[in-house]
């Protein structure tokens, strides 16, 4: 990685977020640049970062290993398609965009080495946690710096198979949003016990953070440390029966199951 050099397709918050990563891990200004059509957005990634910005793609990519794909799923076909001409065969593609398949990609780019990640977006503060799979294309030396980009942000954990990543999609890379909302409810239920808004927010997110961290560093699993908090017939015990009487593991199975369902879906729907 010490001398990658590495252009990200589209300046938005993903990829704002891995290129702060980079920057951190040490990675000079002159080995990232960033493409995007928005002159606000290429201003405000130049200033926090101090690196190149170009409003063409194919611009962007000159004489980069890794072109990394931070659009949204909906833009991938054109800008693949846009990118072709330009790409190098020994240029690592890799894609962070919600269900856009390898094959999909490979149709539209040519064939190339392609690594398809999933991260989330507490990347942002490098506890980011990404899905990485990468097709027969790519070398050894290529996997590691797909690894070494993605572990910018957070953890990196490999797939064996494509798949496996709308699964991955499902639990972590929507999986904040689903904590914000039981922060969002929590404060709310608090709130309608009698705290003042703040106070219930603070709690919330404080509890939510020292779950977290715990469920972290514990040598023991999530069971066993809800386990700990449940005393038998106290407060947490009737909180946890209304919640499971209330199909909780269910709800969250069915939850889950709609992300990965969609993710499939998109595939199959933006993939043509
Ligand atoms: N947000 C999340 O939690 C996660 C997102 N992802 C994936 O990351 C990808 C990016 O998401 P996110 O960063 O949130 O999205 P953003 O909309 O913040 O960023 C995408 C950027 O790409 C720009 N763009 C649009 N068209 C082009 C083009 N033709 N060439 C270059 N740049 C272009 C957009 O500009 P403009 O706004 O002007 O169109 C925008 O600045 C998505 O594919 C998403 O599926 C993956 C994991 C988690
Ligand atoms: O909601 C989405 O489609 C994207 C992918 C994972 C998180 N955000």
């Amino acid at each position: 990685m010490s001398n990658t050099r590495i252009a990200f397709i589209g300046a938005g918050n993903m990829a704002a977020s891995l290129i702060g990563g980079l920057r951190a891990k040490g990675l000079e200004a002159q080995q990232i640049r960033a493409s995007d059509p928005g002159a606000d957005t290429r201003a405000r990634v130049s200033a926090e970062h101090g690196i190149d910005t170009f409003a063409d793609n194919a611009e962007a990519i000159e004489g980069v290993d890794v072109v990394v794909l931070a659009v949204k799923p909906q833009a991938m076909k054109a800008v693949c398609e846009s990118l072709r001409p330009s790409l190098k065969p020994h240029q690592l593609v890799v894609s962070i965009a919600a269900g856009i398949t390898c094959a999909s990609m490979t149709h539209w780019l040519g064939a190339q080495p392609i690594v398809r990640c999933m991260p989330n977006t507490p990347a942002l503060l490098r506890k980011g946690v990404s899905g990485l799979y990468a097709t027969s294309e790519v070398t050894a030396q290529q996997r590691d710096q797909a690894q070494e980009l993605l572990s910018a942000v957070g953890i990196a954990v490999w797939l064996e198979h494509e798949q496996q990543l709308d699964a991955v999609t499902a639990v972590s890379g929507s999986g904040p949003a689903y904590f914000f909302l039981l922060i969002e409810a929590m404060t709310a239920a608090g709130v309608k016990l009698g705290l003042p808004q703040e106070v219930a927010e603070q709690l919330a997110e404080q509890t939510a953070l020292g779950a977290a961290q715990m469920a972290v560093t514990s040598d023991v699993d999530a069971s066993e440390l809800r386990r700990r908090v449940t005393s038998p017939g106290g407060t947490t015990q009737a909180a946890i029966e209304s919640f499971q009487a209330g199909g909780f593991e269910a709800l969250v199975e069915k939850a889950l199951g709609a992300a990965a369902h969609r993710s499939a879906e998109m595939a199959e729907q933006l993939g043509k």
